[in-house]
């Protein structure tokens, strides 16, 4: 499985993301090219150029507008994102910008996930500012370099074709920043709206590290956010920020591979035949098996000898468990001997996720076959947990899981 892992140990931002998805490989040309079929009126350019922070060398994107908008001022003036400059506010608003990514050459694709992080970000400032989605203005993130920004993301972060995105835990900073609704606290509070449930770090500097913009990028992407994982790295991409900090200014993205193959592992089936305990003892039996470590742990009906009825309990195990399973097995049930075989299991390789349903969130498991999620199952307990919250059937829980597990987009 193809992954891009997001290390953001000093945040992200909108430009960034742009440097380390170039720096990982990202055509530029092909950047340019896409971007242009927003057709913008505002004019831009793209800077694009190798940059280093504390001796980690990366790419480093700046986007320059030249505002000729007619509701700002007559002479065209310039500035810089990254300067938080009061003079690039565009107050367009969510329609706005959906007019600009639906009516433009793009592919659905990449006019879709751009939608989606710009929907995150208009949810945040609906939130914080108490508005109607569709009355939020957006100001800075409004701009044709926030629009760059996202859209961009989504155009690189299409031609990389990956089965999945995680990140770290995001460092948000700390301090204050000067926007154009005055001076608010960092993280800025659309960004705490944004990274609702996902695990934020603060304060390493007093800075602004990750802004909506980044924000967003990583909430319409990121399936699992963990610091801890296993990759096999194939290309590291550093994307460089514009501060000077204590800490290198920089986004790492990392492109490797997750579980390529199947696995295969020697376990083993312990098995015995009972006809003589009191079948009330099984459910609790099975808990203890399992609690010593059993994978699994299955009965069969049977017929022995004489014709008695009996049942054969079948524990598989790893070989570590087996004395332990064999000690539940002789001290709990009637069973005077165990038959034990070696099996080889062949096991697809899987992932969890954490979906949010209408309902409540579910935790649901992905398997792989041959690079290719081929399967998915929403975890029992927490469907039973919704089903019993709500009184609901539990067959909404899943109907609702299958909804947004077959919705574009979903990892
Ligand atoms: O544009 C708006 S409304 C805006 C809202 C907020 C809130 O938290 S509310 C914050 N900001 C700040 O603007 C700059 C630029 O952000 P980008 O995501 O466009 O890079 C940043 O400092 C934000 O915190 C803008
Ligand atoms: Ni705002």
């Amino acid at each position: 499985m193809k992954v891009l892992y997001y290390d953001c140990f000093c945040g992200i931002s909108g430009d960034m993301n742009l440097g380390a998805l170039l720096d990982l490989g990202v055509d530029e040309d092909y950047l340019r090219q896409e971007i242009s079929k927003l057709n913008l009126d505002t004019e831009y350019e793209l800077h694009i150029k190798k940059d280093n922070k504390r001796g980690i060398s990366g790419t480093r994107v700046d986007v320059v507008c030249h505002h000729n908008h007619e509701h700002h001022h007559n002479e065209a003036q310039t500035s810089h994102k990254s300067q938080n400059s009061h003079n690039n506010h565009e107050h367009r608003n969510l329609k706005d910008i959906e007019n600009i990514i639906i009516n433009s050459n793009l592919n659905d694709k990449v006019k879709n996930l751009s939608l989606a992080i710009f929907n995150k970000v208009a949810e945040a400032e609906a939130k914080v500012h108490g508005k109607p989605l569709y009355e939020v203005h957006f100001h800075e993130v409004g701009a044709v370099d926030s629009i760059i920004d996202i859209v961009g993301a989504a155009v690189c972060i299409e031609f990389l074709k990956v089965d999945k995105i995680m990140a770290s835990s995001v460092q948000v900073g700390g301090g204050f920043v000067k926007c154009a609704h005055g001076i608010i606290p960092v993280p800025a509070p659309a960004t705490v709206e944004i990274l609702k449930n996902a695990p934020v770090k603060f304060g390493i500097v007093p800075f602004e590290t990750t802004t909506p913009t980044g924000a967003a990028i990583l909430a319409a992407n990121v399936c699992t956010f963990t610091d801890h994982m296993t990759l096999s790295i194939e290309k590291v991409g550093y994307g460089i920020g514009h501060r000077e900090l204590e800490i290198p200014n920089v986004l790492r993205i990392y492109l490797g591979y997750q579980d390529r193959d199947e696995a295969r592992e020697e376990q083993y089936i312990l098995e015995t035949n009972i006809d003589d305990m009191n079948p009330e003892l099984y459910g609790y039996i099975e808990e203890k098996l399992f609690a010593q470590g059993a994978l699994d742990v299955f009965k069969s009906a049977i017929t022995m000898k004489k014709g008695r009825a009996a049942t054969k309990l079948s524990v598989l195990v790893k070989e570590i468990h087996e004395k332990s399973v064999v000690d539940v097995i002789f001290r709990e049930t009637t069973s005077i001997g165990v038959r034990k075989y070696k099996v080889e299991k062949i096991m697809l390789p899987r992932d969890f996720i954490k979906i949010n349903t209408k309902y409540g969130s579910v935790n649901v498991k992905n398997a792989y076959y041959q690079g290719e999620k081929v399967k998915y199952k929403p975890e029992f307990e927490d469907c039973k947990r919704i089903a019993i919250e709500r009184n609901i059937p539990i067959a909404k829980v899943y109907q609702e899981v299958h909804k947004i597990m077959e919705a574009d987009n979903n990892c």
